[in-house]
Formats: C-alpha cells, structure tokens, sequence
C-alpha cells in the first residue's frame, strides 16, 4: 500500500471514527437512537472534543507552546486554509513577523522562520526535508516528481535534473528561447498601442510547447487550469492529510485530476513526439541517466512541473519588474541607457554574452525578485515524526513540526535588508553600494539546498533575455487611466502568485529589432 493511500485509509478511519463514536456513546448508555439524542450527542461529542484539542495546543503543554503567534493559528489549520483561500499568506506572514518576531507559531503543529541563521541551517544540506506541503503532490493519477520526493528518491531525481540544467544544456536551450521572444516581440508589435503586458508574459510563458502566442490565446486554458490545480494545492497543503479522501469527494478532487490528465495527455503526447532536432528539457527528462529508462508517464509527469514550475515564476517576475520600473521613471532611463550603451549599433540584443554586462538591469531584476518572489511563501520543511527533535540555530523544534521560510517577509526583513527594506532600490545590488545591512546569503527567491530551484539560471538567462529584447525594441508606459498603484494588491500568493492585468502603451523605439 503506497503512501497516499495509507494516508487516505487514516484519514477515512479518523472521519469514520468520528461519526461513529456518538451512536456508540448513546448506545453505550442505553439511551434511544433518535433524531434528537442523536444530535444532542453529536452536538456534545463534537463540541468536547474541539473544546479540548483547542485547551491543548493552547497550553503550555504543547511541545510548540514556547513559539508565539495568534491564537486561531494555533488553535486550528481552518485558519491557515482560509488565509490561503483568500490568497493573502505572503502579506499575513509579514504581519505576523512584524508583530511577533522572526519565529511564529502559525498553525498548531506549525511555524514561519525568518531568522537568517535557522533559515540557512534548514534550508542547505543536512537541514529539513521537504515538508507535508509537498503531500499533496502524491496520489495515484500520476507517478511522483521532483517536487513530491524526499530523500534519496528526490537525489537521484534531481540528477536528472541537473544534467538538464547545466551551463552547456541551457546553451543548446538559447535558439529556442530566442525563437520564442522573437515571436512575442513581434506579436506585440502588431498589438495597437495599449495592450495587457499580463496576458502576453503569460502566453509567453506557458507557450514553450503550447504555441499559444501565435493563437494570441489561450484556447485550451492551460494557463487557468494550471492556476485553479496551483490554488486547489495551496489551500488544500495546509491539510495534506486530508487530500486523498478529498479526491474521493466530486467536485473537489475533480479539479485536481481533470488538471492532471490533462496536463498528462499534453506532456505523453510532447515526450513521445521527441525533441524535434534540438536537446530541449523534455529531452533531457525522457533520456534520463540510468541505465533503465524513465517511463513516459514519468518524464511527462516531470515535464508538467517543468511547465508549471517555469511558467508563472517567470511571467510573474517579468511583470513585476516592467511595473517596478514603470512606476520609478528614473531607473527606467537608467536601464534604457545601460542597454543603449551595451546594445549600440545593430548589436544582437540577443547576444546572451552581453546581456552578462548588464549590470543595472540585473540589479532591477534581483530587487524585483527580493519585493516581490513569485513563491512568497514557498512549500514547508518537516521535522520527520518519530526521528526525535532538532535543535536549530540554537532553538529546539519538536518532531513533526512544519517549517515555512518565507521569502517574502525574510526579504522585507530591516535585520537583513536595511534602510527601506520595502522600497525598490536596485543600487543596493550594484558592487559597492554601502547599504547599511544586504545579507545576499538571504536573499532566497529560487531558496537554498539540495532543493532549491534547479532552473535558476535557466530563469535568469531567460529573463535577461526578454527584458533586453522588449525594452530595446519599445517605449513603455503605464495606459491612460490604469490605476498602477493599485497594482501590487492583485498579487495573490497560491505558492506561485498570480497577478492582474498590466495596462501598458507600448511604441516601437527608433532602433527597434
Ligand atoms: C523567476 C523564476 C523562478 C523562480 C523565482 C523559482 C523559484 C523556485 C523556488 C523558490 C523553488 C523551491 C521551492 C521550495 O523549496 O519550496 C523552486 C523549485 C523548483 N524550480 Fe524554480 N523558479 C523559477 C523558475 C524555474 C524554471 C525556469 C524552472 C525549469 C525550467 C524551474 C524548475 C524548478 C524545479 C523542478 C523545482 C523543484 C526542485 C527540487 O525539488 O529539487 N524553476 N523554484
């Protein structure tokens, strides 16, 4: 019996138990089986039992008692599923923080730390796991990922990985990354005028297989899809336990396997038509290293986390900046003329070897990523249950406790990024700036360790890429009437944000591509 199944027997047996338990203490007292007694019974089962788990993890008899954070954290995990619901975590973490310091109890069995030496010990080898956060990744409609493993499974997963990371492997990626922000440079120079650069990031973005750019659309919705399966998975991590027995119950586990077949279907139908001449990373998942091949339905289940992996986080961190730069016209010019005087003169503004002197726009882009990190809150570590506690920067944490790190509010920490850590100040990246406190070991946005983002300078390069390519090919402004300071608030954390439309003029510049 696999995992997921014997969490969902657990589970089952727990739901049973509880509806059970009242007939049997009616029948035990030799009471009739009503409809009345029987709801008086539920009513006093039910509620003594809340009434007591509550006395308990409020106390100081429960191993996380010395942790401070609000009651309703502590009490239930309904609380933090609502937080996620709503999609606010990144903001109520920073909250907490603020309000409580760097380590809070958020949820009974549960704490966020943003101390930097507890979050470097967790984070790099021989820290934490990967957490029950990452349960809900498993169940049976699709075999597990790099994402879902833990342990040696995931090492061994990684290496495949890594082999489709490599500076050399990412090289071969170049024609292909250039082939596509060819396409959306020139799709958006066919738009007129005021365009929702939003909408054409995320096109950019989810289309490396899908070619919706040139349908100028998203016809198969792969882009909501991903998005309802990515806030499905959010709220229901904060209950992992509980999401096999919800895939029995239509329609909630509907969502999250009509996303997976779906997604599978596409991904099969990808690996088996090969890479076309050239070594993509589907390539890479479907070779694999071993001498036994990794089965289709493995490497597609791979690639669909490449897909969703690579997708969001980069439109998100693409949108965020164009906004951040929009919004400070004077580090605007200063990137326009770092790229004029790096890009003269019928220079390739593909030219991957010159996007490496961007020195300015780099630091835009690493600001961007510390203000606003397209996983703000990331997924939990665990101290494993049963292995004993684990003394971390000098702090115990009991055994089978969950660990978030998030970034979005160790980023805003004034302890490691001081003065105006909230502001968007690029300069604090350029070499010697004299920022009074800028801890680069925290700044984490692709995190730390053995698992943290395999794709990072696949990310970076892709990014410089397309920033090069839109602002030397065209003049941006925020649209007539676009309320751009509103913007930010329509970033909802759902482990990878989602944004709200970016109204923008564009016009072609004078040395346009
Ligand atoms: C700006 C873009 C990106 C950001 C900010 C980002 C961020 C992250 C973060 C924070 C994690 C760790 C999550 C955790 O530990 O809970 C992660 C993991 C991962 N990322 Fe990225 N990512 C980006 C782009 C990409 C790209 C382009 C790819 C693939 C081509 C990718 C593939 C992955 C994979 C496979 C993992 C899981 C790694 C593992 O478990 O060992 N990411 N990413």
């Amino acid at each position: 019996m696999n995992y997921s199944l014997l969490l969902s027997a657990a589970a089952l047996g727990l739901v049973l138990c509880l509806a059970l338990e009242p007939v049997a203490l009616l029948l035990l007292l030799g009471w009739p089986v009503t409809t009345a007694h029987l709801v008086c019974a539920y009513l006093v089962f039910l509620g003594t039992l809340s009434l007591s788990i509550a006395a308990y993890r409020l106390s100081p008899f429960h191993p996380l008692a010395q942790y401070p954070g609000p009651a309703m954290g502590k009490v239930t995990k309904l609380w933090g599923m609502w937080i996620a619901w709503r999609g606010y975590r990144h903001l109520y973490c920073k909250k907490l923080h603020v309000t409580y310091g760097p380590y809070v109890r958020i949820g009974p069995n549960e704490l966020s730390v943003i101390d930097g030496p507890a979050v470097r010990q967790i984070l790099n080898s021989g820290g934490l796991d990967k957490g029950r956060y990452y349960d809900t990744g498993n169940h049976d409609y699709t075999p597990r990922t790099i994402v879902s493993l833990t342990g040696e499974a995931h090492t061994a997963k990684r290496r495949v990985w890594n082999r489709a990371m490599t500076s050399a492997a990412i090289r071969e990626y170049d024609q292909l990354l250039v082939k596509r922000t060819s396409q959306l440079l020139s799709r958006l120079g066919e738009q007129n005028g005021t365009l929702d650069l939003v909408a054409w990031f995320d096109l950019f973005a989810f289309g490396g297989g899908f070619e919706m750019l040139r349908a100028g659309e998203d016809a198969d919705g792969v882009g909501s899809r991903i998005r309802s399966f990515m806030k499905a998975s959010s709220v229901a991590g904060q209950i992992p336990w509980i999401v096999s027995t919800l895939h029995l119950f239509p329609p909630v586990g509907r969502t999250i396997k009509e996303f997976n077949q779906f997604a599978q279907g596409l991904a099969i139908q990808r690996v088996k038509n090969g890479a076309r001449g050239t070594k993509d990373l589907w390539y890479h998942l479907a070779t694999g290293l071993e001498k036994i091949k990794p089965t289709v339905e493995s490497s597609a289940a791979d690639g669909v986390v490449g897909v969703i992996a690579a997708s969001d986080t980069t439109a998100s961190a693409l949108s965020s900046l164009v906004w951040f730069l929009l919004s400070n016209p004077k580090y605007y010019s200063r990137v326009q003329s770092e790229l004029d005087s790096t890009f003269v003169n019928g220079d390739d503004p593909f030219d991957v070897t010159k996007h490496e002197q961007l020195e300015f726009l780099s630091a835009c882009i690493n600001e961007t990523l510390r203000l606003h990190p397209p996983l703000p809150s990331s997924g939990s570590r665990q101290v494993k249950p049963n292995e004993g506690a684990r003394t971390i920067a000098g702090r115990v944490i009991p055994e089978g406790t969950s660990v978030f790190l998030p970034s979005y509010s160790l980023h805003r920490s004034p302890e490691y990024f001081f003065p105006h850590p909230d502001q968007f100040i690029p300069d604090r990246w350029l070499p010697g700036s004299d920022f009074e406190k800028h801890d680069t070991s925290l700044f984490i946005p692709f995190s730390l360790g053995p698992a943290s983002c395999v794709g990072q300078k696949f990310a970076r390069r892709e990014l410089l890429m397309v920033l090069t390519a839109l602002f030397k090919s065209f003049r941006l402004s925020f649209a007539d009437g676009f309320n751009s300071a509103a913007w930010p608030t329509y970033i909802h954390d759902y482990f990878v944000v989602t944004r709200g439309p970016l109204r923008v003029n564009l016009t072609r510049r004078h040395n346009d591509l």
